[in-house]
């Protein structure tokens, strides 16, 4: 068996060593692991890398971690152009010395940058349960216009502007539920539709927020974190 490399694409460092690898024209077997469908953890992976970490490179029976150590064993291996890494000492320890400095700096402020706005909803986020929707229909909409009966009440605002939550932040909450995406038009009709929008422009425009100020953000923090638990 030849070169083979265990790397997921949306890992930095599994990037840098595929395009290493693909720039050069070194030969390799793309042996993809999936971080998000958790495919490291699997125990298949664990004979390759008891870390559960990508990426991984597998040359025959030697196996090697960390990306760095594997740019550099890829690049001492194959041809490569003198300038990936040079041979002259100092040019080289130019190139040593930032991808020392990457590790401790830059990488990490760079991945909490991609947890904090990709990842975190990826793992975190939970959907508006099922269960919580289907009561909603069958216990109180029921075959009824709104809520309570045929005309719109104070329970139906509640609900609406409740829900309105979730779909501000992208879920779908009403898609596949055409009573309660029916139940929702009439609501909506009989608030008045411009008035529903610019109660909801702000909900609607959430998910847009930008960053807030490190002050607030210190402030903040105790509540974000109870949030999460
Ligand atoms: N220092 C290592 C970092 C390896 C690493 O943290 N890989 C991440 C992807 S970027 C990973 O596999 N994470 C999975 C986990 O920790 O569960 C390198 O540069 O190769």
């Amino acid at each position: 068996m030849g070169l083979e490399l265990y790397l997921d694409l949306l890992s930095q460092p599994c990037r840098a060593i595929y395009i290493f690898a693909k720039k050069n024209s070194i030969p390799f077997e793309l042996r993809t692991v999936d971080l998000r469908k958790g495919q490291h953890l699997s125990d298949a992976f664990a004979q390759v890398n008891p870390l559960q970490k990508v990426p991984v490179l597998k040359d025959g029976d030697f196996i090697l971690t960390e990306s760095v150590a594997i740019l550099l064993y890829l690049a001492g291996k194959y041809e490569v152009p003198d300038h990936w890494y040079p041979r002259d000492l100092q040019a080289c320890a130019r190139v040593d010395e930032y991808l020392a400095w990457q590790h401790t700096a830059l990488r990490r402020n760079c991945l909490r940058a991609l947890w904090h706005k990709v990842m975190l909803p990826v793992f975190l986020a939970e959907p508006v349960s099922p269960e919580m929707l289907a009561v909603l229909e069958g216990k109180f909409l029921q075959d009824k216009a709104f809520l309570t009966g045929p005309h719109i009440s104070l329970a139906d605002l509640v609900a609406i502007t409740e829900l309105m939550h979730p779909v501000g932040a992208g879920c779908q909450v009403f898609k596949g539920r055409p009573k309660l995406a029916a139940w929702r038009q009439r609501v909506e009709a009989a608030v008045g539709e411009v008035l529903f929008q610019e109660a909801h422009e702000v909900i609607l425009k959430a998910k847009d927020s930008q960053p807030a100020d490190p002050t607030l953000k210190q402030k903040m923090l105790p509540k974000v974190l109870a949030m999460i638990q």
